[in-house]
């Protein structure tokens, strides 16, 4: 029992990356040849191959009537779903985001940052909070992100090689974002403001992502499997494709699908607060990006909406419109923060909603 893997120190491989300042884009462009310790990823793609179903396709210029049912059954079942007709140019979004990635390393390097420094971060995020790293890993990604935190951000600050357009396509996925907040809502038949009075949608966070190319792309992943903490994520990406979801429910539960790639389409994943607040009437799916390529690099553009941190007087729970004596709460109350530091203490890859599941009578 003392291979390779017992005696690797992560905890200080990962300081000196961070000391480095270096990004995953950096790693390749130094001709890297195989890919170090702290990104391997322990499963493999090949223990899981993908089925062929699909996910759900949403045409948001239906009438409310037509719209409302199909939301809540993708909502209900697959928990993603492509939406069409949304009217948002997201292929300028996800251009600029690749155009500031691509940018040359002594222009991106002003932006780095591991913590946000007024809402905006510039790095690659391990998995887990630096302090509860344990075990071999994986530690990171194969991915580099610019993040920013709305709240807090001011949008001026953004690179001048994707400010524009990402301010533009923040405009537009406001909209959106509302728009699918009132929807959801009704469709869980609680009204169409429910939602948004019971969770504050303020906290939201973009993330504009890179997946450079990798010269070992089977031993590394763009994200490992996880949900999203989010009420919901809205999500634009490029042709290259990598992402996968995990099959809800039916003859295939558990299968990996390929997300496939429908040009113009974004698409909507429900998140964890989501699954807790609808007491399990809505499913927050597991994801995964895969790294296909040692050629090509993929670009993606998330908005997760978020609760807006609200101490402790924010305390957030399945609705009480949705408890019944058939159905009881399946989860207990929660404040934003503490989720948070729970999702954080376990890591992106291994916090499950069952943290917060209300015990069951012996
Ligand atoms: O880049 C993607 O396709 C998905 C990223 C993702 O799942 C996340 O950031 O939570
Ligand atoms: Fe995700």
């Amino acid at each position: 029992m003392t291979g390779a893997a017992e005696v690797y120190d992560c905890a200080a491989a990962l300081a000196e990356f961070d000391a480095s300042r270096a990004t995953v884009r950096d790693l390749v462009e130094s001709g890297l040849a195989s890919v170090p310790p702290l990104f391997i990823a322990p499963s493999s793609t090949a223990k899981h191959p993908p089925t062929d179903i699909t996910v759900p396709t949403v045409d948001l210029s239906l009438p409310l009537s037509a719209l409302v049912p199909l939301v809540g059954a993708a909502a209900r079942t697959c928990g993603f779903f492509h939406v069409t007709n949304h009217g948002i140019d997201a292929g300028a979004a996800v251009s600029a985001v690749r155009a500031f990635h691509e940018l040359p390393a002594a222009v991106r390097s002003a932006f780095y940052s591991i913590a946000a420094v007024e809402g905006m971060s510039y790095s690659t995020v391990p998995y887990m909070d630096r302090d509860s790293l344990d075990g071999p890993g994986p530690i990171l990604p194969w991915r580099v992100s610019l993040r920013v935190l709305l709240q807090a951000a001011d949008l001026g600050r953004l690179p001048a090689a994707c400010g524009d357009a990402l301010v533009e396509y923040l405009r537009c996925i406001e909209e959106l974002g509302k728009k699918m907040t009132r929807l959801l809502s009704e469709e869980l038949g609680v009204g169409a403001e429910r939602l948004e009075t019971a969770t504050h949608v303020e906290g939201w966070l973009m993330a504009c992502n890179y997946y450079p190319p990798c010269p070992e792309p089977a031993r590394v992943e763009g994200a490992v499997e996880h949900t999203d903490p989010s009420l919901f994520t809205i999500l634009a990406q490029d042709e290259i494709g990598g992402l996968q979801v995990r099959v809800n429910g039916g003859d295939n539960d558990g299968q990996w699908v390929d997300v496939p790639l429908v040009p113009g389409t974004l698409l909507v994943n429900v998140g964890d607060v989501l699954k807790l607040v609808s007491n399990n009437e809505y499913h927050s799916v597991g994801h995964r990006v895969m790294v296909r390529s040692s050629q090509d690099a993929r670009a993606s553009l998330a908005v997760f909406f978020n609760p807006a941190m609200r101490g402790d007087s924010g305390l957030l729970g399945p609705l009480p419109e949705l408890i019944t004596p058939e159905k009881p709460a399946m989860y207990r109350n929660f404040t934003m923060t503490e989720f948070m530091d729970s999702r954080r203490k376990f890591g992106n890859g291994k916090f499950s909603t069952d943290h917060f599941r209300v015990a069951v009578d012996q």
